[in-house]
């Protein structure tokens, strides 16, 4: 089976990439790590305690708002939601302070999603899927990227066109909020490099400037290449046969992406040491 790794910065476009890989004629599995994440901190989860023993005390307004129609602590009073709003406002931003308490929910919520990750590429491999998409916003800053065969990057390259789109999709965002959200991630030029880094075969770019049509057929021409018109399929469904081919070649992967990773790092090292 063969990982794609979805990933990119805020809307830059993952979420219309992953519905077009998702339908006719790709129709392939999408593992959604925002939706697990989602998951990983509802009401009655792991998750969820955590996050209020630990932001609970400092943020008064962490759940949702009181029911006026239900008694205190019963029904929809007992089990409030994380009021997602105010803890992106805890931990989006460049502060120090952000920067910790940011730190601390991705070491509550990245495990209990990478968990959650494995559970279900376990169930795709044995159904028999040739490959299954990752979707990841976070991929490089977790680490995650050494663990995916092919690296699918999708870039804006104006950052004044990914803030629109972002503006435009998320009503509800100051023009702060939305500059703290993208800030607190990995730039797209960083990613594009990275992406870069891991070579031709396993790192795609898509920079997503057009419109719709046109990431349509970058994706095409990405899945082709990556399919390698029956290829790469072929290549999926002889491993879901080899129990050793799996091993040996998962292995490779990962070798091969911290090698990829290793590269970039040494570059940018060469790079800054030259100015
Ligand atoms: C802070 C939370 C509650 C805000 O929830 P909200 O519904 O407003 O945003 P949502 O979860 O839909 O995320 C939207 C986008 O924000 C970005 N983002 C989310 N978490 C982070 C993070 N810890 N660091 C940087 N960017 C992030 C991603 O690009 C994501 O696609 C939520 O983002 C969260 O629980 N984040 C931690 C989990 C995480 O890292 N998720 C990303 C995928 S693993
Ligand atoms: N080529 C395009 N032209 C115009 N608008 C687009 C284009 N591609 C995506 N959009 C719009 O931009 C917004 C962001 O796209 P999308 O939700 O796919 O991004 P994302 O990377 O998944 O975002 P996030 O990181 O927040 O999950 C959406 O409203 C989407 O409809």
């Amino acid at each position: 089976m063969i990982l794609i790794g979805l990933t990119g910065s805020l809307a830059t476009g993952k979420s219309t990439v992953s519905t077009i890989l998702h339908s006719p004629p790709y129709s392939l599995p999408i593992i959604d790590a925002d939706l697990l994440a989602h998951r990983a901190l509802l009401p009655g989860t792991l998750g969820y305690s955590r996050i209020l023993s630990y932001f609970g005390p400092s943020t008064p307004d962490l759940l949702q708002p009181l029911s006026p129609d239900a008694p205190l602590g019963t029904g929809p009073n007992a089990t409030r939601p994380i009021n997602r709003a105010a803890l992106g406002r805890r931990v989006f931003g460049s502060s120090d302070a952000k920067r910790r308490d940011r730190e601390k929910l991705n070491s509550i919520v990245h495990p209990l999603v990478r968990m959650a990750m494995v559970r279900e590429l376990v169930w795709y491999f044995v159904r028999g899927w040739w490959a299954v998409v990752l979707d990841v916003p976070l991929l490089y800053e977790s680490g995650l990227d050494i663990f995916v065969s092919v690296v699918l990057m999708v870039g804006v390259s104006s950052p004044a066109v990914q803030m629109a789109r972002l503006r435009e999709r998320d009503q509800g965002l100051s023009k702060g909020e939305a500059e703290d959200r993208v800030g607190s991630q990995m730039g797209v030029e960083e990613k594009v490099g990275r992406t870069r880094a891991r070579g031709e075969r396993r790192g795609k770019v898509v920079m997503n400037d057009g419109d719709r049509g046109d990431l349509e057929r970058e994706v095409g021409r990405v899945i082709g290449e990556v399919g390698g018109e029956g290829g790469g399929r072929a290549w999926g469904w002889w491993l879901m046969g080899s129990p050793v081919g799996v091993v040996g070649v998962s292995g490779w992967e990962v070798w091969s992406g911290w090698r990829a990773r290793k590269r970039w790092e040494e570059e940018r090292r060469r790079e800054r040491a030259r100015l």
